[in-house]
C-alpha cells in the first residue's frame, strides 16, 4: 500500500482549510488538533463530501482527485465511521451490516465476516441497535465500514460520545484494528491518551493548517509542539515486560535506555507496550539521590525549549535511543545549568502503560 498524498484547500466564511499531507499506507494516522481546527472538514474532503475543495487527492496510487479529476463519494472506497454510530433502529445488527454491502452488487462476504470477528459482535447479530450498549453500537458501525472493504478506513472521534467505561470496552478493538488493519487508518481526536495509544504518525491541525506531521514518537518529542499540548505534552517509549513483582502490583519494563516500574495494569511477561510518560512527571537532578522516585535513568540532554508560561522550561532529555521530555522550572534549569550535551539523571515519576 502506497502513501496517501492529501492536498486540500477550502475556503468558508471565517475558516480556510488548507493542507499538505503525505500519510503512510498503513497504520494509524492521528488527525489531532482542537474543536473547530478542521479535523471533521479534512475527512470530509478525503470522502468527497466537500465539493468545493480544490487540491489532490492520491490513495494507493489512483487519483481520486485533482484539477481535472473528480471521484464522486460513492465511488470512492472508503469507511467513515462518525462519533454516533448511525444504525438502522428497525433492522438487526445483521441487516445493518448487510446494509452497506447491497451498493456493491457482487461484493464478497469474506470482508463481513473478518469484521464480525475482528470485532467481536458474533453473539450479537440477532439484536436491534436499541438492545446493544453504547460500545457495542460502535464497533458494529466500524465492523459495517470495514465489510465494504475500503482502502482507507476514516474515524471521526469515535469514542467521543462514550462514557470512560466504554471507552475502555472498545479501545482494545481500536488495538486489534492497528495490529491486523493491512489499510491506512485516519483517526480523528482530540484526546492525547488515545493519540498516545494509538497512533503512527501524527498530523497536528490548528486553524485550518498543519502545525506538525511526522512519525508519533519523533513528533511528540518535537520542542514547539509541547507548548500546544499543555499539561498533555509527553512522549512515548517502546518497551517489554521483564518482571512482575505480584506482593507490590508493579511491573517492570525494559526499553533501551534501562528499565521503569509501573503499577501493573494486568500485563503478561514479554508483552510489548507502549509506555507514555508525561513531561511534567519528569525530573532532573545532577546526582541519582534518595527521592521516593524508583525510575532514576542516565540521559543526557538534547535540546532546551520555552514552554507556555515564561516561568517553564522543556527539556529534552536522550535516555538509551529513547527521548524524554521534562517540564521544569526556569529557575530549577538555571539552577542545574541545563545545557545540551549535558549528562544527567531524569526521575520519572509515574508512566502510563498503554498496551
Ligand atoms: N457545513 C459547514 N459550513 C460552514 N462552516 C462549517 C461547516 N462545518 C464546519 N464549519 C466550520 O469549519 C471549521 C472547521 O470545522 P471542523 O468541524 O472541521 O473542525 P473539527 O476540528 O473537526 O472540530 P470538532 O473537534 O469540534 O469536530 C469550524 O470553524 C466550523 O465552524
Amino acid at each position: 500500500m502506497r502513501d496517501i498524498e492529501a492536498r486540500f484547500q477550502l475556503e468558508r466564511p471565517g475558516f480556510t482549510l488548507d493542507v499538505d499531507l503525505r500519510l503512510p499506507g498503513r497504520g494509524v494516522s492521528a488527525l489531532f488538533g482542537v474543536s473547530g481546527s478542521g479535523k471533521t472538514t479534512l475527512l470530509r474532503c478525503i470522502a468527497g463530501l466537500e465539493r468545493a475543495a480544490r487540491g489532490r487527492l492520491v490513495v494507493d496510487g489512483e487519483v481520486w482527485q485533482d484539477g481535472s479529476r473528480w471521484r464522486p463519494t460513492h465511488q470512492r472506497p472508503i469507511g467513515y465511521v462518525f462519533q454516533e454510530a448511525s444504525l438502522f433502529p428497525h433492522l438487526s445488527v445483521q441487516a445493518n451490516l448487510r446494509y452497506g454491502l447491497r451498493r456493491s452488487p457482487g461484493a464478497s462476504d469474506t470482508p463481513l465476516t473478518q469484521a464480525i470477528e475482528l470485532l467481536g459482535i458474533g453473539h450479537l447479530l440477532a439484536r436491534r441497535p436499541a438492545q446493544l450498549s453504547g460500545g457495542e453500537r460502535q464497533r458494529v458501525a466500524i465492523a459495517r465500514a470495514l465489510a465494504v472493504s475500503p482502502r482507507v478506513l476514516l474515524m471521526d472521534e469515535p469514542l467521543s460520545a462514550l462514557d470512560l467505561r466504554r471507552r475502555q470496552e472498545v479501545l482494545p478493538y481500536l488495538d486489534r484494528l492497528h495490529d491486523e488493519l493491512a489499510m491506512p487508518l485516519l483517526y480523528v481526536s482530540h484526546a492525547p491518551d488515545e493519540v498516545a495509544r494509538l497512533a503512527d504518525h501524527l498530523v497536528v491541525l490548528e486553524q485550518g493548517r498543519v502545525q506538525a506531521q511526522g512519525p508519533l514518537r519523533e513528533t511528540l518529542s518535537r520542542l514547539d509542539l509541547p507548548i500546544r499540548l499543555g499539561e498533555d505534552a509527553s512522549a512515548i517509549v517502546d518497551a517489554r515486560v521483564t518482571e512482575i513483582d505480584a506482593a507490590w502490583h508493579l511491573v517492570r519494563v525494559d526499553f533501551d535506555g534501562g528499565h521503569l516500574w509501573a503499577r501493573d495494569p494486568g500485563l503478561v511477561l514479554g508483552q510489548r507496550v507502549r509506555v507514555r510518560v508525561l513531561a511534567r512527571d519528569v525530573s532532573l537532578a545532577l546526582a541519582p539521590g534518595t527521592s521516593s522516585i524508583q525510575n532514576v535513568l542516565p540521559g543526557v540532554v538534547d535540546a532546551v525549549g520555552d514552554d507556555e508560561h515564561p516561568g517553564l522550561a522543556l527539556v529534552r532529555v536522550r535516555v538509551g535511543d529513547a527521548l524524554l521530555l521534562s517540564r521544569l522550572t526556569r529557575r530549577s534549569a538555571a539552577a542545574l545549568q541545563v545545557a545540551p550535551g549535558q549528562a544527567l539523571w531524569v526521575q520519572v515519576k509515574s508512566v502510563a502503560l498503554l498496551e
